[in-house]
């Protein structure tokens, strides 16, 4: 080869044209473009670095020489001067690097050092072996003016790991290659501090752009090669090299280790270098883990980068039996993550607080009719009274007009609406206010005339209080002789609730329920109160409401009682309350009259629910179904997590422990029905009766017969099989008898849902329960011989049994319990002694009875516990 061209040259070298010529230039040789041709001399020069290194200054060579010996002598080098760890490490793979470099064009060369300074083909390489202390400066030489810089930017790089790791493409030639020297430098240099690796690689003297130091670093594989086997056709190998460069790269940052033993050993080890260092640094960012209301074991190791098995034996030794997939709630993630030091944020996705209703301007307001509840005590009226106040006003309206019970209704008075919640009692009122529900503007507080303040009239009061809503007072069955209003309003009077009359500020109406007395004057007071309250609701906008009654009917699904609190609601348009969504298909009011639309504070029964809401949700309208699907789901979602979550932690803390010791029963529970709706419908509500003594599970549900599977199944978990207007199978009827599986059939839900819940109760532990008996006072302690003391008492209160368990008080604390021993009136044993009479009273193993204390005597009953 007498000429050759530019571009073959830097083909050859693997390089760019463009870098060829720039150090062709460097060497004083101009040429015009990458056709231009080059003489065999000029080859030399630029590819043989041999030249330069004498020219090199003396303090140059110093420099170099220490790359140089590292190079050649890598081991002696770093033997010679282990004081230098450091410098020999970075300075190492330079070398390797300027050799792979230099070697490139040489080919052979390169690989004849090592063994034997054999005789390397002619170029300018050659000499390396021999003196490779001189003739790897040389290579340097040539690119003088950046050692600094250089090494400064190359040490930057962290692609040389990778780049070591090209063998992956080559691996039996790189790895003969490369491996002597660097597995040494490793050993020695390197491992001590591997984290130096990345930056000590790069020191490669040479180039500034990565691509070129890549293809030389591609290059030592080709010397090595040589050494083994003579030389190898590098120049052609590059370029294909070149083509797939690219992707190599890319497998071999995704894949560092490649197959054969040496090579990936030597991959891993770079790469792992390179990890290593990353993770030290970046996990000093703050150990938050946001989750979302819960998270499972699983998924929280995950992002705490620690076992599952880890986590799980931190939560074993908490007392908590999880699986990887059990989800755990914030307390208890919080309490876990803070052992491996991490914080747990809840970041969950508050859709309440997204629907949170906004604020109507001012001028948007009308006014809107009051929702009353009636509250009293037993029998003091309320259900007479409601029904009064609807019967009068159908009979004022309409005439003959149906109604039906849908929980709400409202009546006119004088062109004025006013809604009445028919759910009667404190329990339904405050129900709702417990989920948060404010649906009443003003109480009815209803007392019998004849009866007076009674404990529920208190109770009524005291929640009316709590509630911030006014109460008007009805003073019912007025038309009874032995009524006394008067007296009801000076008891009333104690509770705080003064008539205007005696100049207080609480209305008092005197009405009869039975005898329809004062019942518009009632209604009146409450549309006076409304008016002081100033009731106002935008009716311009999608409603929003709670719920106040919801059942699934049979002929039309889930059906509520809706009532509008704010906006109208109209038909077709879609909702959510609590976890269910839909579309109103209908609405009517109580009289069975189809509505259109529903304003604020009108009660209306909705159909076009997915599922049976609960009383006191609140009903949100809405025009996107997309957005009303999302956030039903959404709910349902988080309530699943959260029951579960609830309920493994309970496992956790309480009921694995109740399960041990046998005090958790589980009922096992198989629905079949004749419809998917009904299917539903009671497993819903059989879940619902699950409390935390007992659990009940549906173990399965579906549509159909009574089959020998379902028998089967009952039969191997104990469960007993409820069928809703379905019948078993003549054979597995007969299976049941056999196997004694109780199986119950039914036609109406609820009186399955009575039978699982006295199936339930019977299930409970019978609870134990003290019986209160009577007291009795000490007056008198009379001893008497072979008995010991006895005390001579007087019953205040109840009677005094004899062999009953008693207590000995002495100022209200009790000092003896045990049994009493004897019980007699003058001398005679006797059964029992009642209030008012004396006896004498002793007790088993007593004796420091003194005048003045008390003996309390009760019996302790076994009562069946209820749900
Ligand atoms: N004389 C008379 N009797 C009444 C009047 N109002 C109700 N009663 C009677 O009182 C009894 C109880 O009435 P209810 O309406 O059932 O009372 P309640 O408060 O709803 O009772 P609970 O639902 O059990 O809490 C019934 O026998 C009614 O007939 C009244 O104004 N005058």
């Amino acid at each position: 080869m007498s000429k050759i061209h530019v571009y073959e040259l830097a083909k050859q070298l693997g390089i760019e044209n463009k870098e060829l010529i720039a150090r062709l230039k460097s060497h004083g040789i101009e040429v015009k473009s990458h056709m231009s041709a080059l003489e065999e001399d000029e080859v030399k020069k630029v590819t043989a670095p041999a030249a330069p290194p004498k020219a090199v200054s003396a303090k140059e060579q110093d420099e170099i020489r220490v790359t140089t010996t590292v190079i050649r002598r890598r081991p002696k080098a770093v033997e010679a001067q282990p004081e230098v760890p450091e410098a020999p490490a970075l300075e190492a793979p330079a070398a390797v690097v300027e050799a792979a470099e230099i070697a490139p064009p040489v080919e052979e060369p390169v690989v004849t050092p090592e063994p034997v300074p054999a005789a390397p083909p002619e170029k300018p390489v050659a000499p390396v072996p021999p003196a490779p202390a001189q003739e790897a400066p040389a290579a340097v030489e040539p690119q003088p003016e950046m050692p600094t810089a250089n090494r400064a930017r190359i040490l930057g790089r962290v692609e040389l790991p990778g780049i070591t790791t090209k063998p992956a493409a080559k691996p039996a030639e790189r790895r003969e290659v490369v491996i002597p020297p660097k597995r040494k430098m490793e050993e020695r240099i390197m491992t001590p501090a591997p984290s130096e690796r990345p930056a000590a690689p790069a020191p490669s003297a040479d180039q500034k752009k990565g691509g070129r130091k890549k293809e030389f670093v591609a290059a030592p594989p080709e010397p090595d090669r040589g050494a083994k086997k003579g030389v190898a056709p590098a120049a052609k190998k590059k370029e294909a090299f070149k083509k797939s460069e690219m992707l190599e790269r890319r497998e071999r940052v995704f894949e560092p280790g490649p197959k054969a033993g040496k090579g990936k050993r030597r991959d891993k080890e770079y790469v792992s270098a390179g990890r290593k260092t990353e993770i030290t640094v970046p996990k000093a960012i703050k150990r938050i883990i946001k989750i979302s209301e819960s998270i499972t074991v699983g998924e929280l190791a995950k992002r705490m980068g620690v076992k599952a098995t880890d986590l799980i034996r931190v939560l074993m030794k908490m007392g908590m039996m999880v699986t990887i997939n059990h989800p755990l709630d914030v307390d208890t993630a919080t309490l876990v993550a803070n052992d491996f030091g991490y914080e747990i944020e809840n970041v969950a996705l508050d859709v309440d607080e997204i629907l949170e209703a906004v604020p109507d301007a001012p001028e948007s307001l009308v006014k809107r009719p009051p929702v009353v509840t009636i509250m009293g005590h037993v029998d003091h009226g309320k259900t007479s009274l409601l029904d009064a106040i609807r019967e009068a006003n159908v009979i004022a309206g309409e005439a003959g007009g149906i109604t039906q019970h849908i929980g709400a209704y409202d009546v006119e008075l004088n062109g004025r609406k006013i809604t009445f919640l028919d759910t009667p009692g404190h329990e339904a009122f405050t129900a709702m206010r417990a989920r948060g529900a404010k649906v009443t503007d003003i109480v009815i507080l209803v007392v019998a005339a004849d009866d007076g303040v009674m404990p529920q009239t208190r109770e009524a009061v005291n929640h009316s209080k709590a509630a911030g809503v006014p109460i008007i007072v009805a003073i019912n069955k007025i038309d009874k002789p032995e009524a006394k209003p008067e007296r009801v309003k000076q008891e009333l009077m104690e509770l705080g609730l003064v008539s205007e009359e005696w100049g207080g500020e609480t209305i008092f109406v005197e009405v009869s329920a039975k005898k329809r007395i004062n019942l518009p004057e009632l209604l009146e007071m409450v549309l006076l109160q409304a008016d002081v309250m100033d009731l106002r609701a935008n009716p311009d906008k999608e409603a929003r409401g709670t719920i106040v009654e919801a059942k699934l009917d049979r002929g039309r699904g889930p059906v509520a009682t809706v009532l509008v609190q704010e906006g109208t609601l109209k038909n077709g348009d879609f909702f959510v309350a609590g976890v269910h969504y839909g579309r109103v298909r209908a609405m009517q009011n109580d009289r069975a009259e189809k509505v259109q639309s529903a304003g604020p504070s009108m009660p209306v029964e909705v159909i076009g629910f997915t599922g049976v809401p609960d009383a006191g949700d609140v009903f949100i309208g809405m025009n996107d179904e997309k957005r009303a699907k999302e956030i039903a789901s959404h709910r349902q979602q988080k309530l699943r997590e959260t029951e579960l979550a609830k309920h493994s932690k309970m496992s956790l803390e309480q009921l694995y422990d109740k399960i041990q010791k046998g005090e958790v029963k589980d009922l096992n529970v198989i629905v079949k029905a004749d419809v998917q709706g009904s299917v539903e419908a009671v497993a819903e509500s059989l879940r619902k009766l699950s409390t935390a003594a007992v659990r009940l599970n549906v173990l399965h549900s579906s549509v159909g017969a009574i089959t020998e599977t379902d028998v089967n199944l009952a039969t191997a978990s104990s469960a007993i099989i409820l069928g809703f207007n379905v019948r078993p199978e003549p054979k597995a009827s007969a299976l049941a008898d056999k196997e004694g599986v109780d199986v119950r059939l039914y036609n109406i839900i609820y009186d399955a849902v009575e039978d699982i819940k006295k199936a339930m109760e019977g299930l409970l532990e019978p609870t134990l329960r003290e019986k209160y008996l009577g007291r009795a006072e000490v007056r008198e302690v009379f001893s008497v011989p072979k008995v010991g003391n006895v005390a001579g008492s007087y019953v205040q209160d109840g009677v005094m049994k004899r062999n009953a368990q008693v207590r000995l008080l002495r100022d209200n604390v009790v000092i003896y319990e045990g049994k009493m021993s004897s019980l007699r009136r003058f001398k005679d044993d006797v059964k029992e002694v009642a209030t008012g009479y004396e006896c004498g009273i002793g007790l088993e193993n007593y004796n420091d009875i003194k005048v003045g204390d008390i003996i309390e005597d009760f019996e302790i009953e076994k009562v069946a516990a209820t749900l």
